[in-house]
């Protein structure tokens, strides 16, 4: 379950173009509060080739809009009144970012938005299946430690599941942690985050951040905000969504990960995957330590030895609500017709 701190290298950040690639990517979602700065991003990314935006209403308009920046990749918007609009978005991607269904509003749970977002999630991930069974699913739409799961059983249903190719996008906790520490440490670093995404699953890795000394008080409030950082967002939001702009940054940087691993890089990054880490507990999917390669996941890598009891604590709390979100997913996918 652990492996030594050599092991782990920390790759550097950057929306680096030195290696050309040939991406299509697929938004799915596209003309909501994530999918329209998601797809500005990607749109600026040089990596990306061509851009496919799905939503069910105005990715037309999203689509002419990103469409006139300058980059040389080509735009397309459907919805779904275009005949074949999913599938045309989605043959010959190499990525599908889906950010598409319900956020939360103040006071709710991210497995509160379960009954509306389980079925938009294992409808688009069945179009997946079919129309792109080879490319890397990127899922942004919550509850993600279920969401993932459906998507998983959708694959293998169909015959088509590739284990390394389908990931729940962690990043925007990954984002926070780095952010909340950075007057502390004076600069921008990588924190680990690994567990799930919701509340208690969240696990910052802080004790993996050379040269940051924490008070065990710093580590307790700063633990809780990285798990709570989504609720910040919707209380500010005051019933208009949830995060939306840094969660475009953080799904952008994790599209670019995997396009740089595509075009040859070595690149380190934390998802949420299938994983045999935790499979004495009856575990699936947990987020950890992924190195990338064309084909998705090259490499799962066990949490390092070095890290904290504190935080040891912390993941053996979360593996019982990773368990139930894990099941709940499973079954409505098993009981789905
Ligand atoms: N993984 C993460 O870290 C984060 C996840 N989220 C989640 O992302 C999801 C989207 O959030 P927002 O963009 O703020 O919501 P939003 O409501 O602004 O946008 C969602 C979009 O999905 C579209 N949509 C609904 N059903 C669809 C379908 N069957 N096919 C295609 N498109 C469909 C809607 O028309 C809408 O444009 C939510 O579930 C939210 O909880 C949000 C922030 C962070
Ligand atoms: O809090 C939410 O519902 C959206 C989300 O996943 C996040 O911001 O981390």
């Amino acid at each position: 379950m652990f492996a030594s701190r050599n092991a782990i290298k920390l790759a550097a950040r950057s929306f680096s173009t030195s290696v050309p690639s040939q991406s299509k990517v697929a938004v799915l979602g596209a003309a909501g509060g994530i999918g329209q700065p998601l797809s500005l991003l990607l749109k600026a990314n040089p990596r990306v080739t061509e851009l496919g935006l799905y939503d069910i209403v105005n990715t037309p308009g999203v689509a002419a809009d990103v469409g006139h920046i300058n980059t040389l990749s080509n735009v397309a918007g459907y919805t779904a009144k275009d005949a074949d609009g999913l599938k045309k978005t989605l043959e010959g991607a190499e990525l599908v970012v889906i950010p598409a269904g319900v956020p939360r509003k103040p006071g709710m749970t991210r497995d509160d938005l379960f009954n509306t977002n389980a079925g938009i999630v294992r409808d688009l991930a069945q179009a997946c299946a079919e129309h792109c069974p080879n490319a890397k699913l990127l899922i942004i739409s919550n509850p993600v430690n279920s969401t993932v799961p459906i998507a998983t059983e959708v694959f293998k249903k169909a015959g088509v599941y590739d284990p390394k190719k389908i990931f729940g996008v962690t990043s925007l906790d990954l984002v926070r942690a780095s952010r909340f520490i950075g007057d502390k440490v004076g600069k921008v670093v990588d924190v680990p985050v690994v567990g799930g995404h919701a509340g208690v699953t969240i696990i910052p890795l802080f004790s993996q951040v050379e040269g940051l000394s924490l008070t065990q008080e710093e580590r307790d409030a700063l633990t809780h905000r990285v798990q709570f950082g989504g609720d910040e967002v919707v209380k500010a939001k005051d019933g208009l969504g949830s995060a939306t702009l840094s969660m475009a940054y953080a799904g952008a940087r994790f599209a670019d990960s995997l396009m740089r691993a595509s075009a040859g890089e070595d690149v380190l990054e934390w998802a949420f995957i299938r994983t045999d880490l935790f499979k004495n507990e009856g575990l699936e999917f947990f987020s950890t330590y992924v190195k990338l390669d064309k084909n998705g996941v090259k490499e799962i890598l066990p949490l390092p030895e070095s890290i904290s009891e504190y935080e040891k604590e912390l993941v053996k709390n979360a593996i019982p609500e990773l368990k139930k979100s894990e099941t709940k997913g499973t079954n409505f996918v098993a009981s789905s017709n």
